[in-house]
């Protein structure tokens, strides 16, 4: 049988992936010179510098518009060496362990949320790396670099790494200490009703609101709505049970702002799809957009309860969009 260390799991080793991406490299917000706002959206913003990328990552195929290619010189000083034991002292599931690279395809938002770092609203801002294997999103690495900045003056308490394997589970984050039965006999007790009030909380956009996702709303009725930047913040709301659901029912979310929070909410026994249901295909040669929508539930009964009741006419505008 193969080591683990050539198996997926070495892509969530600091060594090979940008996982250790702390506090120190994120340029300190208020000193950052570079950020200008175009149209709403930060542009020539300080990263990909600071994301760790080594020259192992360039065998693999790292597709998207914020990511370098094989011929970019990467700067030595960024490459991570060390390695972190505890992602090693996990057992890959079995199944992973024979994958071959060229079925690896990695997906990485170096800044995902944006417009919310142009604004300063820090806790929002992460970065995000998927690894999809023959399409199917894996593993997943959620890196929240201002995590407590609030709060915190020490800096080396700044930051967080949340990171998952489908067959494996997730680590790094605030467990709900619940088990999965117990969040799906939660949610079949609220008794959910089409166009009732009901008792469950949606994250949804803060900077991209939309018609489609007003009369989504209109009909699922949430007893609260969270606004929020970032694809990646608001599957940590799900996976940590401050949320319910991340709803997106429009265009414009891409494959490298889901593939690592699909792996993760999945691999806790959540679901990550698009509003149909259906899960996305990360292949390298995919259309990059997620066209027919975002959503994620840490339970799977309510996944299925969003999916039955977003009205028929919001899933034929992103449908016949196609
Ligand atoms: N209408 C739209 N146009 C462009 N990008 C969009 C978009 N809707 C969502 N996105 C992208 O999806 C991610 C999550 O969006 P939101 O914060 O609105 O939920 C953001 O990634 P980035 O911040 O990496 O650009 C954002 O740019
Ligand atoms: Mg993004």
């Amino acid at each position: 049988m193969s080591s683990p260390r050539s198996s997926i799991i070495r892509f969530l080793k600091p060594k090979y992936a940008p996982t250790n991406v702390n506090g120190k490299e994120i340029p300190n917000h208020k000193n950052s010179k570079a950020i200008k706002v175009v149209n709403g959206t930060a542009a020539e913003l300080p990263f990909p510098q600071s994301i760790k990328l080594s020259k192992k990552n360039m065998e693999n195929t790292i597709p998207g518009h914020k990511t370098l290619d094989a011929s970019t010189e990467i700067n030595e000083k960024l490459i991570v060496n060390e390695i972190d034991e505890t992602v090693f002292s996990k057992k890959c599931p079995s199944e992973l362990i024979d994958v071959k690279d060229e079925d690896i395809v990695i997906w990485v938002d170096p800044l995902d949320g944006t417009t919310e770092y142009a604004k300063g609203i820090l806790d929002c801002v992460t970065v995000l790396i998927g690894i999809a294997v023959n399409g199917k999103a894996i593993a997943g690495v959620i890196h929240q670099p201002y995590y407590n900045y609030k709060i915190e003056n020490d800096e080396s308490k700044i930051g967080r790494t949340i990171w998952g394997l489908v067959g494996l589970g997730a680590f790094g984050y605030k467990n709900l200490q619940k088990t999965q039965a117990e969040i799906e006999n939660d949610m079949l007790n609220r008794n959910l009703t089409f166009g009732k009030n009901n008792n469950f909380i949606i994250a949804s956009s803060k900077s991209h609101r939309n018609k489609q996702l007003d009369k989504a709303l209109e009909s699922l009725k949430p007893s609260q709505i969270i606004n929020a930047g970032g694809a990646g913040y608001k599957s940590l709301l799900v996976l940590e049970g401050q949320a319910d659901t991340y709803l997106y029912p429009s265009p414009g979310c891409k494959k490298w702002d889901t593939c690592a929070p699909e792996a993760i909410i999945n691999s806790v026994g959540g679901k990550l799809t698009n509003i149909m249901g259906e899960s996305y295909d990360y292949k390298k040669d995919v259309m990059y957009n997620n066209s027919t929508g975002v959503l994620a539930c840490r339970s799977e009964v309510l996944h299925n309860w969003v999916v039955n009741n977003i009205p028929k006419e919001v899933k034929k505008s992103l449908t016949s969009q196609l």
